[in-house]
C-alpha cells in the first residue's frame, strides 16, 4: 500500500512535535525514520497508525483519505519496542490472537499460523511460552503476530532496540530478507544510523519535527544537506 503524508503537524501543549511533514512512501518499500531522541519519529509512526490524531494535515493510504480512519480500519501491523506478548499464551496462540477477532475458519487459521512460524523460523516453538524464548525469538513472534492479520503496511518502532548488538544484527538481515520475500510496505523508526543504513532503501532524517533530508544511505553520506546531517551521521 502506498502512503502519502501531507503537511502533518502535531503539538503537545506548546511543543511542536511534528511541523508540516510531507512524505511519500511507495508501495512495497522499506523506509527508515531516523533522527535524534525527541525529533518526532515515534509520533509520526503513531499518526500513521491512527494512534495519534494530527492537528492538521492528511494521511492518504493507497489514494484514500485515512486521516480520520481508526487503527483497526487501516490494515496496518504495528510492532513496538517492548514486544508485549501474552505470557499465558503459547507462541502459536500469540500469533493467532488477532485472527480470533476476525472469525476465520479454524483450519485456515492453523494453516496461516504455521506458515508464519515457518517464515519466522519458529516452527519448533509453536507450543513454547514467551518466557522460554530468547529476546530475538520473542521479537520474531511479535512480528508474526502483526503479519497474521495480513496488513498492507508494517510499522516498527525501534523493533530491535532492547536486544544485544549481535542479535540485533541478525534480526536486521533477517528482516531485510523477510521484506524481500513478502514486500509489504514497511516503515521503521530508529535513532541508529547504522541500522537505518543497513536496512532502509530510503532514509528519512528528522530533526525537531521537520524532515531534513530524504535519500538512500549513499545519497545522505555523499550529499548531506547541512551540518546537522553531517554531524548526526558522523561524517566529520
Ligand atoms: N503523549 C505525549 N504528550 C506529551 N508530549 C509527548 C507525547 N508523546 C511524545 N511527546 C513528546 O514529543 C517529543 C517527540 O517524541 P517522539 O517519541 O515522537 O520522539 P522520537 O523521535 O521518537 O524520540 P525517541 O527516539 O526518544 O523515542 C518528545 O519531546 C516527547 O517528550
Amino acid at each position: 500500500m502506498s502512503i502519502l503524508i501531507e503537511n502533518i503537524s502535531k503539538r503537545f501543549g506548546s511543543f511542536q512535535v511534528l511541523d508540516r511533514v510531507n512524505l511519500e512512501i511507495k508501495n512495497g518499500s522499506l523506509v527508515g525514520l531516523l533522527g535524534p531522541s525527541g525529533s518526532g519519529k515515534s509520533t509520526l509512526l503513531r499518526v500513521l497508525a491512527g494512534l495519534e490524531k494530527p492537528d492538521s494535515g492528511r494521511i492518504w493510504l493507497e489514494g484514500q483519505d485515512a486521516t480520520q480512519m481508526k487503527l483497526q480500519d487501516r490494515e496496518i501491523g504495528f510492532v513496538f519496542q517492548n514486544y508485549a506478548l501474552f505470557p499465558h499464551l503459547t507462541v502459536s496462540e500469540n500469533v493467532a490472537f488477532g485472527l480470533e477477532i476476525q472469525k476465520i475458519d479454524s483450519l485456515l487459521k492453523k494453516k496461516r499460523v504455521n506458515e508464519l512460524l515457518k517464515l519466522m523460523q519458529l516452527e519448533k516453538f509453536g507450543d513454547s511460552y514467551p518466557n522460554q524464548l530468547s529476546g530475538g525469538q520473542r521479537q520474531r513472534v511479535a512480528l508474526a503476530r502483526a503479519l497474521a492479520m495480513e496488513p498492507k503496511v508494517l510499522l516498527l518502532d525501534e523493533p530491535f532496540a532492547a536486544l544485544d548488538a549481535k542479535i540485533r544484527k541478525q534480526l536486521r538481515s533477517w528482516l531485510r530478507e523477510l521484506h524481500h520475500k513478502i514486500s509489504v510496505t514497511t516503515v521503521f523508526v530508529t535513532h541508529d544510523y547504522s541500522e537505518a543504513m543497513e536496512l532502509a532503501q530510503e532514509i528519512v532524517l528528522l530533526e525537531n519535527g521537520k524532515i531534513i533530508q530524504i535519500g538512500s544511505a549513499q545519497e545522505l553520506s555523499d550529499h548531506p544537506t547541512n551540518t546537522f546531517v553531517t554531524n548526526f551521521l558522523g561524517l566529520k
